[in-house]
């Protein structure tokens, strides 16, 4: 069977410290570092890493005991992200990913940084005030996508 990208990862470990490498740098970024007046809180990098375990196949919890999809969308609502910050949060996830060890093979690396695009574009669109959002929809479950790891049969 193939694992899911949550156990590839190595866990919820491993995406804490993805996490704690990636606000560690939004701390010192010139362009992210506004958005988090005053620093990057335990509770926010605890949730976030909830977030993103359950998204790459990890436990629900997000979605069980932190409000879900709704949470999440409600958080982004009007910080107005730019372009450019969109574009640096993704690049300081791929660095972060380094940071952190995780792993670095082509299939792995492929669907983190797919979601990580997507995900990206989506906050960006959702977070501009007046925008129309989905109000209401499942946390998202991410894959390999069209790259799993080889298995010879
Ligand atoms: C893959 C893309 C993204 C994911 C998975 C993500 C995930 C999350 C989650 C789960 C929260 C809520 C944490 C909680 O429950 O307490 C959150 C909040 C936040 N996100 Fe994102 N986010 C993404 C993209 C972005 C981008 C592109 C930006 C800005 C450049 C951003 C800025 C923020 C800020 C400032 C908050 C905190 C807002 C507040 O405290 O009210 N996010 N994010």
């Amino acid at each position: 069977m193939t694992p899911t990208l949550y156990e590839w990862a190595g866990g919820t470990e491993a995406f804490r410290r993805l996490i704690d490498a990636f606000y560690d740098r939004v701390e010192r970024d010139d362009l992210l570092s506004p958005l988090f007046p005053g620093g990057v809180t335990e509770e926010h990098r605890a949730h976030v890493t909830r977030w993103w375990a359950e998204v790459f196949g990890g436990p629900a919890d997000y979605t069980a005991s932190l409000g879900g999809y709704e949470r999440m969308l409600a958080h982004h609502r009007d910080l107005n992200i730019t372009p450019d910050q969109r574009r640096r949060f993704a690049e300081t996830m791929s660095r972060a990913a380094d940071d952190a060890g995780l792993p670095d093979d082509p299939e792995f690396r492929a669907a983190f940084v797919g979601y990580v695009e997507w995900g990206t574009r989506l906050a960006l669109a959702n977070s501009q005030t007046g925008a129309e959002v989905v109000e209401q929809a499942p946390v998202p479950q991410w894959g390999w996508g069209v790259a799993p790891p080889y298995q010879p049969s």
